[in-house]
């Protein structure tokens, strides 16, 4: 496994994947910084040896180019959390950053547009991913919450690096902690599995189903389950092509013995806003016109139970829309159990982009016992299955 200590990196430009993909609020600033932070230490120990850096990162689910998902909005950040000027091209491949990359000094950092303002990014292109590779020397890979993804910037563009190539500090240290974790989990195991990255996370509910005990479905996860089971979920969000995979899990869970603990009640408003009408309402009466955004207070008091009795928690997905005040309780209180549990002698693992913003956000970063940046990355892993992104750089 090649790490930073096996390059010396004097005069030579690194190009770094890094998870840039940060919550921001409705007038683009960075709410939540810890992936900024993150990859701080790679940075700084690149730069400290007379390297310079090239950063490239995705920001969101853009539909080609979109300027809410310019990296533009985190550079500020950025610049101030490594405490170094930070240079900034508009878009991450050709001339302006041949260019920009070519006149690089040691020392000095250069942002990239948002990688996914390209379609071939998730496309796995070859010939975009050689055209990054052309910027840097040497591939830094350093974004654990983006390794599941076989994108070019993550995986393909690895290819290009036949010896130069070598994971970051970050990520490295992601997988040890979850190696341990896979190692070490102590029964009853519960994870809990909310946030609205419904499609991409649903289908790790079935692979996971043998490392755990108890599956607690909540926030944006829950409407898929409760329709497919014939209940009303009002204007709450499902995605409808995975309501038969939906019911194949609790099939499985079933044959498997593990027991998946859905909502009974959920807060319900008729906007999606702050400023909206609520009721409290069974999960599967949610009238026409209305959505689920918080889990209820029934639903609270089993998860309560559930967490209580658990020995190792994973937890990646926020339990209703947190960063709206009204719709941030079922979040505080899931957050508040896993802090008990683990002050008695439970094993709980956080992982996810909003997940860590929430944790942080609710002053309990310190009452969990490890805290990942990745959260689709973290269930793969525990999965016990080798991520793209990592597979790329071990070759
Ligand atoms: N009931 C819900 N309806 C819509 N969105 C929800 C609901 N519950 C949670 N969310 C949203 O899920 C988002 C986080 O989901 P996700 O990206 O899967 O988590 P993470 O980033 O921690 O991996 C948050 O922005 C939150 O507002
Ligand atoms: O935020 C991320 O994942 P997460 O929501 O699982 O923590 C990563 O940046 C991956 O983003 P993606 O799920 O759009 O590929």
């Amino acid at each position: 496994m090649r790490t930073l200590n096996d390059f010396d990196f004097k005069n030579k430009k690194a190009i770094i994947r890094v998870d840039f993909n940060v919550p921001l609020d409705e007038n683009f600033k960075v709410t939540d910084a810890t992936r900024i932070e993150a990859a701080k230490p790679t940075i700084d120990a690149i730069l400290a040896q007379g390297g310079s850096v090239i950063l490239m990162s995705h920001l969101g689910r853009p539909k080609g180019i979109e300027e809410k998902y310019s990296l533009q909005h985190i550079l500020a950040k950025t610049s101030e959390i490594l405490g170094v000027p930070v240079q900034f091209v508009s878009n991450c491949v050709g001339t302006e950053a041949n260019t920009a990359a070519a006149n690089l000094k040691p020392g000095e950092v250069l942002l990239l547009e948002n990688l996914r303002f390209h379609s071939e990014e998730e496309a796995g292109d070859a010939a975009f991913a050689k055209e990054l590779a052309s910027l840097g020397d040497i591939y830094v890979n350093d974004a654990f919450g983006t390794a599941h993804r076989a994108h070019a910037s993550t995986t393909i563009i690895a290819q290009f690096f036949p010896k130069d190539k070598c994971f970051g500090l970050l990520l490295a240290k992601e997988i040890e902690s979850l190696n341990k974790v896979l190692k070490n989990s102590e029964k009853p195991v519960t994870a809990v599995l909310g946030g609205s990255k419904v499609s991409s996370k649903i289908t790790v509910i079935e692979n996971i189903l043998d490392k755990v005990d108890h599956m607690i479905i909540g926030g944006g996860m829950t409407f898929t389950f409760v329709k497919a089971l014939g209940g009303k979920i009002g204007n709450s969000i499902c995605e409808d092509d995975k309501m038969e995979l939906a019911l194949e899990i609790l099939k499985l869970a079933k044959e498997k013995g593990v027991q998946i603990h859905l909502p009974v009640d959920v807060v319900a408003a008729d906007a999606f806003s702050n400023d909206a009408a609520t009721q409290i309402v069974a999960v599967d009466k949610i009238p026409d016109g209305w959505q689920g955004l918080d889990a209820g207070p029934k639903s609270l008091e089993k998860i309560k139970e559930v967490i209580l009795a658990s020995k190792t928690i994973l937890w990646n997905g926020p339990l209703g829309v947190f960063e709206l005040e009204n719709f941030a309780n079922g979040t505080i209180a899931l957050g508040n159990f896993i802090a008990e549990a683990t002050a008695k002698g439970a094993f709980s693992l956080v992982g996810g982009g909003d997940s860590v913003a929430a944790v942080k956000q609710f002053g309990l970063e310190n009452k969990v016992s490890y805290v990942s940046t990745g959260g689709g990355a973290m269930l793969e892993m525990l999965e016990g299955r080798v991520l793209p992104g990592i597979a790329a750089i071990l070759d």
